[in-house]
């Protein structure tokens, strides 16, 4: 398992080491002790969700505030996404800033994404299907969220505009200038 820091602090994308053999692979997609050896985080996930979605979809940007922050930690099951992490925690040198990756069933990446970030994805393959854990369960009264395509953010979904299939609550998150940093 390879763990690299990306620019943005306690975000962190995990590359499993990968056993392949005439049967075809194994690898372990999470490993608790690993990972906090590399990252020095005693995560403890308590919900595992699981969601398929076709080319176009972009679901996001979503968080969970106090007292159900969420960590949250993907990877792509089958297909490919583009998986965005937004820095949204007060006093943060690099708040607004985010981070972009491509998560697919080919190149077997996860992104680790701690407390205070707002979360998307959009859907680059004909579908896929996306796996996470999170260390918080979910509470409706806890969630918040930003527009996907604010100006301030300037994120490339790599979806054409008229292709982009979104909920109708993410059609109407709030702008980042309405949004309040989150507090740790
Ligand atoms: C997130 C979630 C939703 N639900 C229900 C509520 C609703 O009826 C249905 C679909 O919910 P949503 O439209 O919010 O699903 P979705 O847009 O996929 O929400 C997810 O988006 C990504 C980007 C994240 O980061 C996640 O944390 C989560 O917010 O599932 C649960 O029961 N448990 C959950 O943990």
């Amino acid at each position: 398992m390879k763990i690299t820091q990306t620019k943005l602090s306690g975000c962190f994308i995990v590359e499993p080491q990968i056993f392949k053999d005439d049967r075809g692979y194994f690898f372990e997609s999470y490993n608790h002790e690993k990972f906090k050896e590399a990252t020095g985080i005693d995560m403890v996930f308590l919900q595992d969700n699981q969601a398929k979605s076709q080319y176009g979809v972009i679901r996001g940007l979503h968080l969970q505030r106090t007292p159900s922050l969420q960590a949250k930690f993907l990877r792509v099951l089958e297909g490919k996404i583009l998986d965005v992490a937004v820095d949204v925690r007060k006093g943060s040198p690099t708040y607004g800033q985010h981070v972009s990756i491509e998560l697919s069933a080919e190149n077997n990446l996860q992104l680790f994404i701690p407390h205070g970030f707002a979360h998307g994805y959009s859907v680059l393959s004909e579908s896929a299907v996306v796996a996470y854990k999170c260390d918080a369960l979910y509470d409706k009264e806890s969630e918040d969220g930003i527009n996907l395509f604010d100006k301030n953010l300037n994120i490339d979904w790599r979806i054409p505009m008229d292709q982009a299939i979104l909920s109708e609550k993410d059609l109407n998150q709030k702008q980042f200038s309405d949004f309040k940093a989150v507090e740790l």
